[in-house]
């Protein structure tokens, strides 16, 4: 039932009749927007410790054949939060039944994908009240196979920014060009001129990403276009090469407002920090799972994707990991089928950890 960001009605729906059937005597349950907190209690508590899955879905049509394939046309759970909300499930069985000796805050998060969950929800009453002492996520990986979790010490994964342009200029016969100014013309041009700065304005040891992942513009085939709208995202290793990338993206869009005589605008959508793991603890975390499981641990390189899960982290210690999960078609692809036996990996893995970690 993958749903938009801050729609998931009936994921939480599910996931609160889920969480409702478990033995209640030590877990309190809280709403937050489409999100929820759960506590289970420590018996004999000295801190919390927190737990964060996502919810939501992305408009990806999908093209698998699974049995349990999305009922809800033109979404699809592309990004593996189904099988992050699911190990959550079953690490929070395990916690209901057989409290460790801290608290364990469990967090079903909306909006990763976008607009953005973890920030208003670290905002929130709930969290202040029940903030945790350090918090783990994971994230499905389908280029690694299942049985392996791969993660590094600091930058995990990288900033992000969404990136709206509006072109206006003005519309006519497609006979007549010279009577108009084309905005299919001007925003292909800036397309292509985006991607310059990656080419010659970024450090080439550093890195960055700008993708247009959408272009919209014109009415029908014989008419000159009077709008156009780029949709896209930004990425970079750090919050200084981001401010100077939006600064190259600025000049240009207005070098084509200049160029080909039209009006431009410029939406920054919503923006994630980037994910910074906490070196002690993911240091330990991989120390832990190599000598005491049979997952095997893989330092891993930072990646170019993005999660708000990076705001968790800012100020509470805690890290990220990869989840081998093996698939031959990669995130938000229409047919990312991960290997369900991830799920089981991740369950008896952390369940393990955090037994460690709560003394
Ligand atoms: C893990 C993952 O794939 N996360 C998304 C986060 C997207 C943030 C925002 N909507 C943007 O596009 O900048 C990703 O695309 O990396």
């Amino acid at each position: 039932m993958p749903e938009k960001g801050f729609q998931e009605t009936k994921t939480q729906g599910y996931l609160l009749r889920y969480i409702h059937n478990l033995p209640q005597d030590h877990i309190e349950i809280k709403t937050w927007e489409t999100g929820i907190f759960v506590r289970v209690h420590g018996t004999n508590p000295t801190k919390t410790i927190g737990y964060r899955a996502d919810i939501d879905g992305l408009p990806i049509t999908e093209e698998t054949d699974l049995s349990f394939h999305s009922l809800h046309e033109g979404m699809m759970h592309a990004c593996g939060h189904d099988m992050h909300m699911s190990i959550a499930l079953g690490i929070l069985t395990h916690f209901s039944q057989n409290p460790a000796s801290d608290n364990i805050l469990f967090m079903f998060q909306p909006a990763e994908e976008g607009p953005g969950g973890a920030l208003p929800m670290i905002q929130s009453e709930i969290f202040k009240a029940w903030k945790p002492d350090m918090i783990v996520a994971l994230h499905i990986a389908p280029e690694y196979p299942v049985g392996t979790i791969a993660t590094k010490q600091g930058l995990l994964f990288a900033n992000t920014s969404e990136l709206f342009i509006d072109l206006k200029g003005r519309g006519g016969h497609a006979a007549y060009p010279h009577q108009t100014n084309d905005m299919v013309v001007a925003a292909c041009s800036l397309v292509t001129q985006l991607q310059t700065v990656i080419a010659r304005n970024v450090d080439p040891l550093d890195s960055a990403v700008i993708t247009i992942g959408k272009i919209t513009g014109g009415t029908v085939q014989n008419i000159i276009a009077e709008r156009a709208r780029l949709e896209g995202t930004i990425r970079t290793l750090s919050v200084e090469s981001m401010k100077k990338v939006k600064e190259r993206i600025e000049a240009l869009v207005h070098g084509v407002e200049v160029g080909y005589n039209c009006q431009t605008t410029i939406d920054y959508g919503s923006m994630y920090h980037q994910v910074d793991n906490d070196p002690t603890l993911t240091e330990e975390f991989m120390q832990y799972v190599s000598e005491n499981t049979n997952v095997r641990v893989v330092e891993c390189k930072e990646a170019m994707t993005g999660e708000d899960y990076g705001y968790m982290i800012e100020n509470i210690p805690g890290f990220m990991f990869w989840l081998g999960a093996e698939s031959p078609y990669g995130l938000h692809h229409s047919k990312l089928n991960p290997n369900e036996d991830a799920i089981g990996v991740a369950i008896s893995t952390i369940i393990s950890y955090f037994n460690f970690k709560a003394n």
